[in-house]
């Protein structure tokens, strides 16, 4: 089965998509990681050098070349459900799991995290928490697009693994 984990940057997408392949032993990867390998420049240096423009567009062909995997799980790049089809897209490719998560948690773990992050790096501390709040609210449309939602506010990384490997195999059994 091929999967798509979809939500805010800090979310844990990468932590517990690598965790999880793992555990079903199947291939992680991650899109910004395949973005960066693709353009030979990090996250902060496409958005530097194309703006925001050209990273969505490389995004969008990288999303483009996964839909032909069979088996792996996919941490996608917290903006890419929110942009052109990319969400009915994966969608139509495989399983989809939006992990859901408070501004206020998601803005505890980015406080430490933000240079690499272009959209989050020149918000100073008190302007981050404002910034995530009305971000989120905008592309929550997207994110709730997908098949499984799970809130994971407050609820251990393992626990979040296991529920995904459970419904996996409910709907195997279908
Ligand atoms: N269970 C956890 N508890 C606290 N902090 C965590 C936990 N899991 C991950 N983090 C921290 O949160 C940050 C983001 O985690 P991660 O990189 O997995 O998120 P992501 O959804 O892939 O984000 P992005 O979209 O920016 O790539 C990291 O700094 C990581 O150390
Ligand atoms: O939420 C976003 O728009 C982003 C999330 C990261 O995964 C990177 O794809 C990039 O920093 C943009
Ligand atoms: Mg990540």
């Amino acid at each position: 089965m091929l999967i798509f984990l979809v939500g805010y940057m800090g979310c844990g997408k990468s932590t517990i998509g690598r965790t999880l392949a793992k555990q079903l032993g199947v291939r992680f990867l991650d899109m910004d990681t395949l973005l960066e390998q693709r353009c030979g420049k990090s996250v902060a240096e496409i958005f530097t050098e194309t703006g925001e423009t050209g990273f969505r567009q490389s995004e969008r062909e990288v999303l483009a070349e996964l839909t032909s995997e069979r088996e792996a799980i996919v941490a996608t790049g917290g903006g890419a459900p929110c942009f052109f089809d990319n969400m009915e897209t994966m969608n139509r490719a495989g399983l989809t799991v939006y992990f859901k998560m408070s501004p206020e948690k998601l803005a505890g773990r980015l406080e430490h995290g933000k240079a690499k992050r272009p959209l989050l790096r020149d918000k100073s501390e008190e302007e981050l928490i404002g910034f995530i709040r009305e971000n989120v609210a905008k592309r929550e449309k997207y994110y709730m697009q997908a098949k499984l939602i799970i809130d994971c506010d407050g609820v251990r990384d393992d626990y979040i693994a296991h529920h995904i490997a459970e419904y996996i195999e409910t709907k195997k059994e279908q």
